[in-house]
């Protein structure tokens, strides 16, 4: 391999240290506006996914306005006592204790879309296996959350909102699909684990449980982290 192709140990410390310390934030946004420049690379970077097919079936529908957070706040309201009306006594109690959205403090929502039929019914590569044009976005997604993270920004997640809501208040036609609503800013701090595990909800699982060698039809548990 030539030379300039390889990551030096300091660029691939800065990676790994961008996987790991991505977070998912909801809150603690600055009002600070997210410069046009900043904005760009890190959708350039959501361009820069693998896609099926190289489909790219992705749009970036920007959201600046209040009233459309405020619109898309209510439909989070609505899905969220639906909700946290399938837990019940002290779980139920943690999940209403939790921040689960900051679509109305972060200063720009980003909804990233699936355009399914971008290049026709027929898609290298998504014959046999339909949803790739979905998990392709995915991608998309993963990569603006952490060149977010690389550009000091808070991204969270929000998909407690039924998909009908996100049709009609960003008038997105049906054949195309919402995949990932995101909230986006800068904030004061990144955390250093997931709220989920720091509000004991879930807790992290060990890698050495998840890695299984496959021998002759059979899996074994290998451990990775040595
Ligand atoms: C597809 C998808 C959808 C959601 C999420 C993630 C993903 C991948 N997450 C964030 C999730 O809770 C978080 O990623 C995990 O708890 C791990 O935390 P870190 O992302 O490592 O900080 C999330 N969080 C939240 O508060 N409200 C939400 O609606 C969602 N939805």
């Amino acid at each position: 391999m030539m030379e300039e192709d390889n990551f030096s140990p300091e660029e691939r410390a800065a990676i790994y240290r961008c996987i790991r310390e991505r977070r998912d934030v909801r809150r603690n946004f600055l009002p600070d506006p997210v410069p046009p420049d900043v904005l760009a690379r890190v959708l350039a970077a959501g361009h820069a996914a693998p896609s099926v097919g190289f489909l790219q079936p992705w749009n970036f529908i920007v959201i600046r306005e209040s009233a459309t957070k405020e619109a898309l706040h209510a439909a989070f309201t609505r899905a969220n006592a639906e909700a946290a009306a399938m837990f019940e006594g002290e779980r139920a109690e943690l999940y209403r204790s939790l921040k689960l959205e900051g679509l109305r403090e972060a200063p720009l929502l980003l909804c990233v879309t699936c355009e399914r039929e971008r290049a026709g019914p027929v898609v290298l590569g998504r014959t046999h296996q339909s949803e790739m044009d979905i998990y392709s976005t995915v991608c998309a997604v993963e990569n603006i959350w952490l060149a977010a993270r690389a550009e000091n920004l808070g991204v969270g997640w929000v998909s407690i909102l039924a998909l009908a809501d996100l049709h009609r208040i960003l008038a997105i036609p049906d054949p195309i699909v919402p995949i990932a609503l995101l909230c986006m800013g800068y904030v004061d701090h990144f955390a250093h684990k997931p709220d989920l595990e720091r509000t004991g909800w879930r807790k992290r699982l060990a890698l050495d449980d998840l890695v299984f060698e496959e021998r002759f039809g059979e899996r074994e548990k290998t451990p990775v982290s040595g």
